[in-house]
């Protein structure tokens, strides 16, 4: 193995301690940054997450309510919620956990959300500020993945990124930001014809597919940055990324692992953006 690992979880405990430091320094004006996570249903992945979430607020000294609902819970009635949060003084971010049941038009909950409290960056106007230049709340697991790029001193100036994944929440916000910090993005989806020939080229590849170990070793360039972005779960049941860790290890000069890579940045830049929606008041 030859790549240097990018190690999420340290870099996500660093960017706590500065979080931490900031809701403190917030307190010193009266301001208590609060987050509020809907949950409806019982899918218990989903629970995993969610109490993550809220254990991570009170890691930084914030306020966190979790609201969890039956899956019956009507499409009204879940919009009366959100306005009741977006209403909430207490409140500066509410995070609907998806997927949603099937029944409930997950386009209509979020741009329900007041974007100011759009602490997930879904809303159209966020979406649009940071595709027009001018991000405001900006998606957490892409901007997660550029603090671990800016953590790793991986350069992004006239750099070749190759995105593999083209998803609202992951795909196309990360080719705004990487674009915004100057590199040249290549963003493929699941009709992209040769692959390869795109990731081979790549001094960056984001992997967010979700499909288990598809990146493999010899669709990298040596020396290259992977960020595995993918969360599944293997044959053994183990959790894994959309890279084949093993034998890209063996190519790249600098890799983030699943477990302990994304996952736990995705959560501190939602504590990150709660807490800058609340310093903007
Ligand atoms: N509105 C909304 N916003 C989300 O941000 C959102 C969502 N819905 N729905 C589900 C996905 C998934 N997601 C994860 C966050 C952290 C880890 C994480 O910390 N994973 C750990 C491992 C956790 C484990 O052991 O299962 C890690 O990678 O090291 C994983 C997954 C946020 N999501």
């Amino acid at each position: 193995m030859s790549a240097t690992i990018i190690d999420g979880k340290a870099i996500a405990a660093a960017t706590q301690l500065e979080i931490k430091a900031r809701v403190s320094a917030l307190a010193t004006r009266g301001i208590h940054p609060g987050l509020a996570v809907i949950l409806i249903g019982d899918n218990p992945a989903s629970h995993v997450y969610v109490s993550n979430k809220v254990k991570s607020c009170g890691a930084v000294g914030m306020h966190s309510v979790l609201e969890q609902y039956p899956v019956d819970l009507t499409e009204a009635e879940l919009l009366t919620r959100i306005d009741a949060l977006n209403n909430d003084p207490a409140i500066h971010g509410i995070l609907v956990q998806l997927p949603l049941p099937k029944y409930i038009d997950e386009h209509a909950v979020l741009e329900a959300i007041s974007p100011e409290k759009d602490v997930d960056g879904f809303h159209l106007i966020n979406a649009g500020a940071l595709m027009t230049g001018q991000p405001r709340l900006r998606a957490c697991t892409p901007y997660g993945v550029m603090k671990m790029l800016e953590h790793s001193h991986i350069p992004l100036r006239g750099a070749h990124a190759v995105i593999v994944g083209a998803s609202n929440i992951v795909g196309k916000p990360m080719a705004m930001m990487l674009l915004q910090a100057g590199a040249t993005v290549t963003l493929c989806n699941s009709k992209t014809r040769d692959l390869s020939h795109h990731t081979r080229q790549a001094d960056i590849v984001i992997a967010a597919v979700g499909r288990a170990k598809m990146i493999t070793g010899d669709m990298i360039r040596a020396g290259a940055t992977v960020i595995d972005v993918g969360i599944n779960r293997d044959e053994h049941g183990k959790l894994c990324g959309d890279v084949d860790f093993d034998s890209v290890a063996q190519v790249a000069g600098a890799i983030s692992p699943v477990p302990g890579g994304v996952g736990p940045m995705t959560i501190t830049m939602l504590l990150m953006n709660t807490l800058e929606a609340a310093e903007k008041l």
